[in-house]
This record gives C-alpha cells, structure tokens and sequence, in this order.
C-alpha cells in the first residue's frame, strides 16, 4: 500500500503529544527536587542478600544508586532497604523473623510507600495487609508469572521465552540441539513450563533436552560431552538434584569453562566472560526501574528486558547477525582507548616541548644572528680601527721624517743629527768605540749665490750633499746642519781615520763640476773641522761638546785659507 500523507487531525494529534510530552518532562523535573524537599519515606524490600554473594542483587543495586545519583538523591534520607536474602538462607528462613523485625525497627517511622523487589519480597508484602498501613505498595516482579498482588500497583516484567530461545538459531544458525538447564524447584519448574511452551515453535528447527533433575557433578560431565552443533540455555538454578546450593553465576562460569558449546541465558547476571548471552533480564534496569517507582515516575518495565552478548564468547563461537541493539559485554578497548588520556597527555606534553623548543631555537637562532652581527660589527671596528692606526703611524712616520729631513737634500737635518749624536755617544761609551764628528761648510758660497744665482747655489748644496753622503760608510751618517753646512758622524772612527775620511771628501767635493744657468761650470771647495770623542776620556762628551769642538776645528780651517780639513 502506498503511504498516504497525515491528515489534519493526524498533525494536531502529534502536535498535543509533543506538547504533553514536553509538559510531563517539566514536571518530572519539578518533583525530583521536591520530593528531596519534602523527603517522602520509602523501603525497598529486597528477596536478596545485598552481600558480594549475589551478583544480581549487586547489579539491581548498581541500577537504582546509579539512577539516585543521576537525580542528585544519592544523600536522601528518606530511602529505606533491607533485605530477605532467600537465595542463601532460603525463602521460609527468609521470611520467619522479617516481620516482628520491621515492626520493632520502623515502629517510629510511617512509610508514604514500600517497594518490593521481586516475588519472595512482594509475597511476603502481599500476605500481610496490615504491615505499614497507609503505604502505597509496589511490586516489582520478574520471576513469578502467575503471581500478581492485588493490594497495591504490580509492575510484571514479562520473561518473553520465545525471544530468549528464537534468538540462539539466529545467531548460531548450525545449532540444532538446546540443552535447558534449571532445576526441581517449584518456582523453577513455572520458568521450565513457560520454556517449554515457547520452545514449540522452534521444534522443527531445534531438538530440545531438558536437565533439570541432575547433581552439579553430572551437569558439567554431560556439558563437557556436549558437541558443536548444541547450545545450552542455562535459566538461573540456584540448586541441584542433591539440595546442594550454588550461585547461578558460579555455574555459568564453571559450565563456560568445561562445555565446548555456546551458553545461553535469560538473566543479565549469568553474562560472565565466555558465556554467550542472548535476550535477558537486565538487573541494573531493574534497579533503574525501582529508582523511578521511588521518585513517582513511570518506570520502563517493558525496557527492562534486552539482547546482552560477551565479547569473546560471540568471537569463540562465530556468532552473526547480533542484533545491532544488543549490548556488547567485555569488548576488548583499542590501544588508542585504553591509552586515550595517556596518549592525551603525552601529546599535549609534545605540543608544548614543541612550542618551547620552538621559541628556544627562535631565541637561540636571533642571538646567534645578534652575535654574528655584533661580531661583524666589531671585526669591521676593528679593522677601521688597524686601519686607521696604521695611516696614523705612517702620517707620524711621516710627520717625523718630515720633521727631521732636509727638504732640499733629502738627507737628515740638524735635529736629526742632534738625536743621533746623542745615540752613538751612547753606544760609544758602552761598548768602548771612539765616535767622530765632521763639521762641514762650503766655503765662499755667498759667492756662489752672488755669481750664480740662488737656484745654482741650491744646485751646489745638493751636488755637495750628495757627494759627501757617497763618500762615507753605510754606518755613518751625513745630514744639512745649516745654510751652507753639513755635519757627517762617523761611529766606531777615531781621530786619525776620521781626518783622513775627511780629506777624501774634501777632494771630493773639489772635484765637483755643477752647471750653472748660463752654461758656465761651478767649482767648490769646503773646510772641515774634526773631532773625535774617546769612551774614556777624562770628561766624556756630550753633543753639543763635540760639535763644539768640530766647530773650533773648523773655524781654524776656515782661518787658515780654507779648502782644507783641521783636526782637534
Ligand atoms: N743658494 C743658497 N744659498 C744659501 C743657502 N743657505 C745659505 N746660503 C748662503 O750661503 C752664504 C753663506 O755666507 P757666509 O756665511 O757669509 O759665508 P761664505 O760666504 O760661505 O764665506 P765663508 O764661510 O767665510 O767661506 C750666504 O750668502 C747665504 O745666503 C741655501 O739654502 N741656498
């Protein structure tokens, strides 16, 4: 049939729910608080122990704390529990002595509601009218079919059968055997009823063998006989055919170990690893649901019941086509889950050493440049600085020779010769050598000027100077100490070679031919006056001594018609 489109009324009618939902959610969430406030009193009575004996009992229990907290209720002081424990001491032991009990505990306290977890509690309720009056009751019940109270609200679970059985040939389709296992007990034996019965619809398909009348030695023998192709249904046995007791999940757990065959159950607790699971009564969602009946909310008994798997089991036994709300128990986490917030963690620690590393070889990187242009910069300061030392010290060499050179011979001048008189009488007295001293002038040279002009005289001091410095040693020293006159020093000369040095230069000189402006020739000749400075005289020299001397020298020679050398 084609879908047809909603009607007007259809689209108003969905409009109100929405409306209705939205205003029961709002005063959903305005009692939670106010039932706090008011701290309405309420027992949950609970069959079972509360001990870590009963795992379902601990499973119902995690359900309503869980649903408690999640409504910030967790504190109140309202909630009363207390427990029958049947399963370990057994219902009628249970039962005895719970009323004279409550009656003397709670004698103080009246209860606005009493909420029973299953049968054994609720029967317990239900027998006696007149315990708590003016309680409202609710009966929580998921074990006894045929059971409902008539004294209060019943909230029946219903254990669908025909979805626990129909579920194993649609997840292990090679599966052609159940074996269910449970026990003599009456309220068993109603479970073992309702089994059967919906286990006639899978005859066809399925075989069906029942063990409900064996000892625990016999059952886990004939499991661990099982052969691939069976499966068992294990219901929640609590006894064997011998009266010995034991918890359901203790067989289910020993059953997983020894059969080679999947298991199958009705009861969320029975889901250890290795057991395969399959359509279940979920505790906790009883737990929940007891949480909902105690806040005056509706609870979602029909929910209670849902697909439950293991892990390992659906891998052992290659299980398909799990229905895709099943919850899966024991799945094994990722290495990246398992390791999320370690992995979190060391990858922020990364992130930040990345980022200091980062501005680390930033700031290492700028300093570096910072140095090497610090460095450059002093490397270039440097180098003008050598730069400018050295044109500094040439233009001071250069000041200097300036200074002691004479500008028209280029020989040294007077002060030049002044120093290194001084000098060479030094070295004279410490290493015992005489020094002599020639006092030189031309002689006549007004002449020279008068006859030839100022420039042929410059001429004529040069070609003098010339001669006189080409006529000496290396070691001696000739300089222009005047106008017209030269003083020539010669180290390590005493009296007598010094004269005859002399007299060698004034031939020299004598012999000199120098042009003059109008192609004539100039001739010349000098005076010299000697003398000599001996280290250990009776009183040592000093400059202007000797050169007082050698002026004295040539004064006479000067005196005696010149053109001739004077030793004194
Ligand atoms: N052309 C030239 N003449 C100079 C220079 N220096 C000094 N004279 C001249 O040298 C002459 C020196 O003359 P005097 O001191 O009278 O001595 P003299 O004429 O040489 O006579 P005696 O020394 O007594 O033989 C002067 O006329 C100076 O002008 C110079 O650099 N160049």
């Amino acid at each position: 049939m084609p879908p047809t489109m909603p009607t007007r009324d259809h689209q108003l009618e969905i409009v109100l729910r929405h409306l209705w939902r939205g205003l029961l959610l709002i005063a959903m969430l305005i009692a939670a608080p106010s039932w706090a406030a008011q701290e309405r009193k309420v027992l949950v009575l609970y069959s079972l122990g509360s001990d870590s004996a009963s795992a379902w009992q601990g499973l119902v229990q995690k359900g309503l704390t869980a649903e408690l907290a999640r409504r910030d209720l967790t504190s109140a002081l309202g909630i009363f529990e207390e427990r029958f424990d049947a399963v370990r001491v057994g219902d009628q032991q249970a039962l005895a002595s719970m009323e004279p009990y409550l009656r003397a505990k709670y004698a103080g306290i009246k209860f606005d509601a009493i909420i029973t977890e299953s049968y054994v509690a609720g029967r317990f309720l239900s027998d006696r009218p007149e315990l708590f009056p003016g309680a409202q009751r609710h009966y929580v019940n998921y074990d006894r079919m045929g059971w409902a109270p008539t004294d209060g609200k019943g909230y029946l679970v219903q254990a669908d059968f025909g979805r626990t059985i129909g579920i194993v040939p649609r997840v292990a389709p090679k599966v052609r055997k159940v074996v269910v296992i449970g026990d003599g007990t009456e309220r068993m034996q109603e479970s073992l009823a309702a089994v059967r019965k919906a286990a006639d619809q899978y005859r066809r398909e399925l075989a069906f063998e029942y063990w409900d009348n064996l000892s625990y030695a016999e059952m886990y023998s004939q499991a661990a006989q099982l052969r691939p192709g069976s499966a068992i249904f294990l219901l929640p046995t609590y006894h064997d055919r011998t009266g010995e007791r034991r918890r359901p999940v203790d067989i289910a757990r020993k059953l997983a170990a020894t059969t080679q065959v999947p298991i199958f159950t009705n009861w969320a607790a029975v889901v250890v690893p290795g057991v395969a699971g399959g359509y279940v009564v979920s505790a906790e969602r009883i737990g929940r649901a007891i949480a909902d009946i105690l806040m005056q909310r509706q609870p979602d008994i029909g929910g209670i019941p849902g697909y439950l798997f293991d892990h390992g089991a659906i891998q052992r036994f290659h299980l398909q086509n799990i229905p895709p709300t099943a919850q899966i128990l024991n799945r094994p986490q990722s290495i990246f889950r398992q390791y999320l917030w370690q992995i979190l963690a060391g990858g922020a620690l990364i992130v930040v050493e990345g980022i200091l590393i980062s501005a680390l070889v930033v700031s290492l990187r700028s300093r570096r440049q910072t140095l090497c242009a610090l460095h450059d910069e002093r490397n270039q300061l440097e180098e003008r600085v050598l730069q400018r030392t050295l044109e500094l010290s040439a233009a001071n060499t250069k000041l200097e020779q300036l200074a002691t050179t004479d500008p028209l011979t280029g020989i040294g001048n007077r002060r030049r010769m002044t120093e290194q008189i001084n000098k060479e009488l030094e070295r004279s007295r410490r290493f015992r050598h005489p020094l002599s001293l020639l006092m030189v002038d031309i002689d006549h040279f007004k002449n020279v000027n008068d006859l030839h002009g100022h420039e042929a005289g410059d001429r004529a001091i040069v070609a003098v100077s010339r001669a006189l410095a080409s006529g000496m040693r290396s070691i001696d020293m000739a300089s222009r100490f005047g106008g017209e006159e030269f003083v020539l020093l010669m180290p390590e000369t005493d009296i007598d070679v010094a004269s005859s040095a002399a007299e060698r230069l004034r031939a020299d000189v004598a012999a000199l031919r120098i042009a003059g402006d109008k192609g004539d020739e100039i001739t010349l000749t000098i005076s010299i006056g000697v003398a000599a400075s001996y280290p250990d005289a009776a009183s040592p020299d000093s400059a202007s001594s000797l050169l007082s001397r050698a002026d004295k020298a040539l004064y006479q020679a000067k005196h005696a018609g010149r053109d001739r050398v004077v030793s004194c």
